[in-house]
């Protein structure tokens, strides 16, 4: 996916109601956090934080319809199969280290559900929706994967029905089932390349950058819950600011950024998922800096000057931790390349 998928008039809020029976496609990216840091933990059980988030090519894949039934119908499953996928991550032989890593709910606690019931709510929509999932984003990675896919959905379902993308609502329902759902929204008008986010996450930023940046990620074979890694986290007495880090990032500088990056939930994922610390020691060791946990974990990610560099990263990563199946958890390896959110809703 790159940047031009954001879709123009997706930006416009040139909106009408489409047909009965139309279907719309959209991609839901994964976010990366280059920086994060604790500013105050807040009565709510919430923490202040000042994070730089940036929408990276590995993405979920939505299809959607309008239904005359009221109501959610959704169903989920893994690109390109759950079987692969499971063999991929040695697991093929262990049911229950499936459903951990690989059981995304299909009922009203999936987020794209959420997201759907509240728009019907908030809208007076008639009818529901019929929403096909396709799981390419880990769970319990720090990618963002269910956030993404409830802001898709939401924009899928403003699409179908007429509602503006630039609609106050589509905010303030995304603001309300995470904090992180809003970064996939977008910004405005404007396709968002990367932002800085405050409050709990929901204030968002845009930030500058110079153009597209290589990465290699990192999923070990483990799955955190965010709440988990936030409790057992600790706010500095002298947080850092993200300033660095934005500066580095309009300069499209990745050894500036490698210095100033931080992700202040890198210590307690390592407590709770020692997977994470084996990962991130081995990659310092090749010489790699500039690698570092995404928000609460378990995924790691490595910046890298080109995509020459991150296949030979990815390749030597692989052969250190992917495991043949049931040679006991591996960890998948992905190059992937920054892009912008809200990626375009298109009509099938
Ligand atoms: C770690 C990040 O992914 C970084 O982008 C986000 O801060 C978390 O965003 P998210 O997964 O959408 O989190 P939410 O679903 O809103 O909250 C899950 C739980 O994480 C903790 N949480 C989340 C966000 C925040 N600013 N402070 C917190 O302490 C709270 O215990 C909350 O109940
Ligand atoms: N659409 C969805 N995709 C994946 N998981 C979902 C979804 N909806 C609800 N979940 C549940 O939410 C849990 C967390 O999923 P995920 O890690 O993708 O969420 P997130 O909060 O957006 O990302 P992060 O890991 O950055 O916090 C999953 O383990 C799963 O049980």
């Amino acid at each position: 996916m790159n940047a031009d998928d954001t879709s123009k008039d997706e930006c416009s809020g040139d909106s009408s109601p489409l047909p009965s029976g139309t279907v719309v496609h959209t991609r839901a990216p994964a976010k990366l956090n280059l920086f994060l840091e604790l500013c105050a933990r807040r009565d709510d059980g919430f923490h202040e934080i000042d994070t730089v988030m940036v929408p990276i090519d590995w993405c979920d894949e939505i299809t959607m319809s309008r239904t005359s039934t009221p109501g959610v119908q959704l169903s989920v499953d893994w690109m390109p199969s759950k079987l692969v996928r499971s063999q991929r991550l040695g697991i093929a032989d262990d049911p229950a280290a499936i459903d951990a890593l690989l059981g995304i709910p299909a009922d009203e606690t999936n987020l794209v559900s959420r997201g759907l019931v509240r728009m019907i709510q908030r809208f007076g929509i008639q009818g529901g929706f019929r929403c096909d999932l396709r799981k390419s984003i880990p769970a319990g990675a720090g990618m963002g994967g269910a956030s993404s896919d409830a802001a898709a959905a939401i924009r899928c379902a403003a699409k179908l029905c007429g509602i503006s993308a630039q609609s106050p609502e589509l905010f303030q329902i995304c603001a309300e089932i995470g904090s992180d759902v809003p970064f996939f929204l977008g910004h405005g008008n404007q396709p968002l390349a990367a932002a800085r986010a405050t409050g709990r996450g929901e204030i968002l930023n845009p930030v500058p950058t110079a153009g597209p940046l290589d990465i290699v990620v990192i999923y070990p074979c483990v799955s955190l819950s965010t709440a988990k890694v936030y409790a057992a986290s600790q706010v500095p007495p002298d947080p850092q600011a993200a300033d660095a880090v934005v500066s580095a990032l309009a300069l499209g500088d990745v050894g500036k950024i490698g210095s100033a990056m931080m992700n202040r939930l890198s210590d307690p994922a390592r407590i709770l998922a020692p997977q994470i610390d084996e990962i991130l020691k081995s990659v310092w060791r090749g010489g790699y800096r500039t690698c570092q946990l995404t928000g609460s974990g378990s995924a790691c990610f490595a910046l890298v000057n080109s995509t020459v560099e991150a296949s030979r990263l990815a390749s030597n990563l692989r052969a250190k931790f992917e495991r043949s199946s049931n040679a006991g958890c591996g960890a998948i390896v992905e190059t992937a390349r920054t892009t912008r959110v809200p990626s375009i809703v298109s009509i099938q």
